[in-house]
């Protein structure tokens, strides 16, 4: 009812009462005021509820409510360390596709159904945008000494494209891979190594994730920057350990400025604050490795694989020496955690198949360093790499603004609509996969339907997909290998995961090691 219509209904009443004579057993005299009171509220609400609620028409999900949008619940129902539980928890209320609403009043739509998910993913696009975090924008749109632009990972449209050209081609290359396996291999000797050297009696290895936080450091400095930095002694440097502790912070800083109260936009909060510090001592962290590899490179006559992707974006004409220097950066800090959260949870879950374990144990060579044709007629590693990313991607979703509407289950998604792509949760739905919740590597072996293989996207998809793709694939099926050629793995109970920006393990995590 509208405000003039409750006031004439008000009127009727309270004329209706005078008419009569006798007055009546009830007093209802503050009836109409009361009534023109509730149908006020009840009005600036609903306009209020429209205005924040920018959802498309007919989507369901939580509801919104002025100035906090639905983001409340990650202050009340939900802890935000434990996200991928929420959205577990809210596909379940509201069904696959549902949205939520930023403070700003922007809707988000989070999907996890396959015919939505394959609908929003293989949308074309040249230049995908995918939303920047607001957080890293407004820190280095702050620092024009540094940066030139906020970087390929947040980057949009032509600005994009230009770094991605430019940036990513010697990184994506099959070529640079297999130049860089020998080095690879040794790295991952030199992991084994320290391994062994921190096994107890009994072959646990506390701390298991620290180790694989030096061996993610190491392996993407020697890619990056073309040297080898010591990360895999057994005595940590401080340099690795504020190194290992800022890129955590980096990440949960991101977590905790998308999903936490937006105080920090208003005042350096001790968010922000913690923020500015990471990518501050990332960035001088990285600046003094890659003057290090710089001299070592000059005074060194070596050409091989690794010198070449660092001095080849050193050298680009095309770009701006900030851009090289952010994008180097950007790339090491890219690859500490999620590499080494993708190696503790392949080892986890290959702990409840020994069965499997075997199996890698007798597909891959004895000893020695290990080629990759060796590798590649291991189908077991690869089963057993795919399946993980199945089960447990670091990465359990994917951010798109839409180019074009789209149809999704029934409602028209607008250009322009914040889609979440939850391509972890749809991987453990029944209609998607045989046994959806069981670590089943055989099933990339010998295909048992319903296998949406689509689903599996833990580097992303299409031109914005992770430039460290076969790099990370490479390294882990090396590792496994080795790993396996040596030791079989033992964990007991349930690893506690949270969600950091990405899925980590909680630390400390202790595995075990044993002889075979
Ligand atoms: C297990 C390890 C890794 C995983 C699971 C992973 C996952 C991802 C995902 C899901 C994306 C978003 C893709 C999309 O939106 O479609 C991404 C982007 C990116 N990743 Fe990775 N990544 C890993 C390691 C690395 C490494 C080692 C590097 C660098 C050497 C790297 C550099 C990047 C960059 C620069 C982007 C942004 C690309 C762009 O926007 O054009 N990542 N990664």
């Amino acid at each position: 009812m509208s405000l003039p219509g409750a006031f004439l209904f008000s009127h009727y009443v309270e004329s209706f009462w005078h008419q009569n004579s006798s007055p009546p057993l009830v007093d209802w005299s503050g009836l109409p005021t009361l009534v023109l009171l509730v149908a006020a509220v009840v009005a600036a609400t609903a306009v209020a509820l429209r205005a924040v609620d920018a959802r498309p028409r007919r989507l369901p999900g939580p509801p919104a409510l002025p100035l906090l949008g639905t983001r409340w619940l990650f202050w009340s129902r939900y802890k935000m360390n434990k996200l991928h539980e929420a959205y577990a928890d809210m596909f379940r209320r509201y069904g696959p596709v549902f949205a939520e609403t930023t403070p700003g009043g922007v809707a988000v739509v989070s999907i996890a159904e396959r015919g939505a998910l394959e609908a929003v993913l293989r949308t074309p696009a040249k230049r995908p945008y995918r939303p920047p975090t607001e957080i890293v924008q407004v820190y280095r749109r702050s620092r024009p000494d540094r940066y030139a632009s906020t970087g390929l990972v947040n980057e949009q449209g032509e600005k994009w494209y230009h770094l991605r050209r430019h940036l990513t081609a010697e990184l994506t290359s099959p070529h640079t891979m297999r130049n860089f396996l020998p080095q690879l291999n040794s790295i991952s000797d030199d992991f084994l190594t320290l391994l062994q050297a921190c096994r107890a009696s009994d072959g646990t290895v506390y701390g298991f994730d620290q180790l694989t936080n030096r061996m993610g450091l190491e392996s993407v400095c020697g890619l990056m920057l073309g040297t080898r930095f010591g990360f895999l002694e057994r005595c940590m440097s401080g340099r690795a350990a504020t190194l290992a502790a800022a890129a955590k912070a980096h990440f949960r800083a991101q977590r905790d400025s998308y999903y936490g109260a937006p105080l920090w936009k208003f005042a350096p909060t001790t968010l922000y604050r913690t923020f500015a510090w990471s990518e501050e001592t990332i960035h001088v962290i990285v600046s003094d490795l890659m003057e290090e590899a710089r001299s070592r490179a000059e005074g060194s006559a070596q050409d091989d694989g690794m010198q070449e992707i660092f001095m080849r974006i050193l050298e680009n004409p095309a770009l701006d020496m900030r851009d090289k220097k952010a994008a180097i950066i950007d790339f090491i800090n890219a690859g500490i955690e999620t590499l080494a959260n993708s190696l503790v949870f392949l080892l986890y879950l290959l702990s409840g198949r020994p069965d499997w374990q075997q199996r890698i144990r007798s597909e891959v060579p004895c000893g020695g360093e290990l080629r990759a044709e060796e590798i590649a007629a291991a189908p077991s590693v690869r089963a057993a790499t795919m399946e993980a990313f199945r089960l447990l991607p670091t990465a359990p979703f994917l951010a798109r603004l839409l180019e074009a509407p789209v149809n999704v289950a029934g409602h028209k998604l607008p250009a322009g609509t914040f889609v979440l792509c939850h391509t972890g949760a749809a991987c453990r739905r029944e209609d998607n996969f045989w046994r959806a919740t069981e670590y089943l590597p055989e099933r990339w072996v010998s295909v048992r339907e319903p296998h949406a293989a689509s689903l599996v996207a833990p580097f992303g998809r299409g031109r914005r997909m992770c430039p460290g793709k076969r790099f990370v694939e490479c390294e882990l099926h090396l590792l496994l290998a080795k790993i396996m050629q040596r030791w079989r793995v033992e964990y007991d109970g349930e690893l506690d995961i949270q969600f950091d920006f990405l899925l980590s393990p909680k630390s400390p995590v202790s595995l075990r090691l044993v002889e075979w």
